[in-house]
C-alpha cells in the first residue's frame, strides 16, 4: 500500500498540470466550490492514457442491480467512457428503461445474459454481481480486460479465510495473486497499475479510511477497537427478501450479523496490514430505515500521550489533498444526509468522556463511495484518467 507522502500535489485543470492551490483545502464547502475546475491528487508521473476524443468501451455486469444502476447513473456524465455492454440474469433481454425508469433517457444497449455477452466490444468491465457467482465469470473474461469487481470474491488475500467466511470454495485462486485491493485513497499507486481491482465493501470503506492512517501513525491502540455501523437498506441489493420489505424495516432499527459479519475479516485484513500485527475488532452492523447511507461510529483507545487533537490533525493532514475524504470542522457531526448520491466520505473525531479514548464518526453513501463511486474512481486511475472524473456531483440535499 502506498503512503500519502509518495504522492505529489499536482492537479489537472483543463488538461494542463497546475500546482494544487492550498487555499482550497480547508473545508468541504470550499472544495465543492472549486472542484468543477480543479481535479487533484494525481501522481506526477501519471500518463494520460485516454484521450478525450476516444471513449473507452465499458461493460456493466449486473446492470439490473443497485450498484449496476448506480454505475450507469455516474457514467451518464463521464466524458471518457461509453457503455457498450450490459448484462442481467432474470432480467436479461430487457431494456434498462423498463427495469429502471429513472434511466429511461439513457441511450444504452439492452441487457443480455453473461453467457451471450460479446466481450470483444469492451475495454473494461464493472462486475456488479453477487459474491460467489463472480469468480467463475471473471475467470472466463479475456485477460486483456480491465476489471473492477464490486463483490467480495477477491477482497481477502487469504483464500482459506475467504472459504471460511463465505462458506464456499474459491474458484479463481490463480487470479487472486494479481488482485489489487481498491481502497482508493490508501492503495492509489498500486491501483494505477492494476488489471483486476477488488473494490472494498461498504462497511470496510467507512471504517478503514479513518483507522488506517491513525494506526500507521501509532496514534491509536489496536486493541479494544469497537465499531458500531449503520447501513441503508440498498446495501442488501435489489433482490428484496422478506426481511427487507418496507413493513419489516420502517419505524425501527435492528442489528444483524452480531458477533459474525462477513466484513470482519476484510476490516481486520486492512487494519492488520497497517499495524503490521494481528488486529481484531468488535463490529456490529445495523439496518436503518433509509434507502442509502452508512455511518460508522468507532470507539478507540488513544496511544499514550496522544490527544483527540492529534488524531484530528493527522487525519486532516493525511487527506488534505484528497478530494473525497473530508475532515469536517471541529465539533461538526457527519450526517449521512450530507453525502447522499456523492462520492464523499465525511469524518470527524471527538473526545470520549472516558479519558484516553476517542470517538470517530465516518459517513458515506453505501452505493457511491461504498460501491460504484469508488469503483469508478478506481477505473479512472487504472485508465490514467484523473481520479475525480465523473464523480464531482454535489450531494443531494435535502
Ligand atoms: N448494495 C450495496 O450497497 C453494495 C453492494 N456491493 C456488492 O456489489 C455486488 C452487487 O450488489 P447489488 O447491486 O447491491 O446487487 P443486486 O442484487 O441489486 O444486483 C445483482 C445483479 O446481479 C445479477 N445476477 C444475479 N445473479 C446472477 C447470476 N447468477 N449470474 C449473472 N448475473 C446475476 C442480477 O440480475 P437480475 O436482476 O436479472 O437478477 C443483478 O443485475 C454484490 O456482490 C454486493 O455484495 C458492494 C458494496 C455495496
Ligand atoms: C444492509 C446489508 O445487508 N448490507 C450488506 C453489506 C453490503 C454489501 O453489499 O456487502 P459487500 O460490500 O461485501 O458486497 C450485508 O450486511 O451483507
Amino acid at each position: 500500500m502506498r503512503s500519502l507522502s509518495s504522492l505529489n500535489s499536482i492537479c489537472i485543470d483543463g488538461g494542463c498540470f497546475v500546482k494544487y492551490q492550498d487555499e482550497v483545502k480547508n473545508s468541504m464547502v470550499k472544495k465543492l466550490c472549486v472542484r468543477a475546475s480543479v481535479a487533484k491528487s494525481v501522481p506526477r508521473n501519471l500518463e494520460i492514457k485516454a484521450q478525450k476524443s476516444e471513449k473507452l468501451r465499458i461493460g456493466v455486469l449486473g446492470a439490473s442491480g443497485y450498484t449496476g444502476s448506480e454505475i450507469i447513473r455516474l457514467l451518464a456524465s463521464h466524458p471518457n467512457y461509453q457503455i457498450t455492454l450490459m448484462t442481467a440474469d432474470r432480467k436479461a433481454g430487457q431494456s434498462i428503461g423498463s427495469v429502471f425508469p429513472h434511466l429511461v433517457r439513457q441511450d444504452l444497449p439492452d441487457m443480455v445474459a453473461v453467457k451471450d455477452a460479446d466481450f470483444s466490444s469492451v475495454d473494461a468491465v464493472f462486475c456488479c454481481l453477487p459474491h460467489g457467482t463472480t469468480q467463475e465469470i471473471i475467470k472466463g473474461l479475456p485477460s486483456s480486460l480491465k476489471i473492477v469487481d464490486l463483490s467480495a470474491d477477491f477482497r481477502l488475500q487469504d483464500v482459506a479465510e475467504y472459504e471460511e467466511w463465505y462458506g464456499q470454495p474459491h474458484r479463481a485462486q490463480e487470479l487472486q495473486k494479481e488482485v489489487v485491493y481498491g481502497l482508493t485513497e490508501i492503495c492509489q499507486l498500486d491501483i494505477q497499475n492494476a488489471r483486476l481491482v477488488a473494490n472494498p465493501g461498504c462497511y470496510p470503506t467507512s471504517i478503514q479510511l479513518p483507522l488506517i492512517p491513525l494506526i500507521k501513525a501509532n496514534l491509536i491502540e489496536v486493541k479494544n477497537i469497537i465499531i458500531d455501523s449503520k447501513s441503508g437498506v440498498s446495501g442488501a441489493g435489489r433482490g428484496a427478501k422478506e426481511a427487507n420489505l418496507y413493513t419489516e424495516i420502517a419505524e425501527g432499527i435492528h442489528s444483524y450479523g452480531v458477533t459474525r459479519h462477513r466484513h470482519v475479516p476484510e476490516i481486520e485484513q486492512g487494519l492488520s496490514e497497517a499495524a503490521k500485527s494481528r488486529v481484531t475488532v468488535s463490529f456490529t452492523p445495523h439496518l436503518m430505515p433509509m434507502s442509502r447511507g452508512m455511518q460508522s461510529t468507532i470507539y478507540v483507545e488513544m496511544a499514550r500521550g496522544a490527544s483527540t487533537e492529534d488524531l484530528y490533525q493527522h487525519l486532516r493532514h493525511f487527506y488534505e489533498k484528497e478530494e473525497f475524504v473530508v475532515l469536517l470542522e471541529k465539533n461538526e457531526v457527519p450526517h449521512t444526509r450530507h453525502v447522499r448520491g456523492s462520492n464523499y466520505c465525511l469524518i470527524n473525531v471527538f473526545p470520549d468522556r472516558i479519558p484516553g479514548r476517542a470517538i470517530i464518526i465516518s459517513v458515506i453513501d453505501n452505493l457511491v463511495k461504498g460501491a460504484s463511486g469508488q469503483a469508478l474512481q478506481n477505473l479512472n486511475l487504472m485508465m490514467g484518467i484523473p481520479e475525480t472524473t465523473g464523480l464531482l456531483s454535489v450531494p443531494l440535499f435535502p
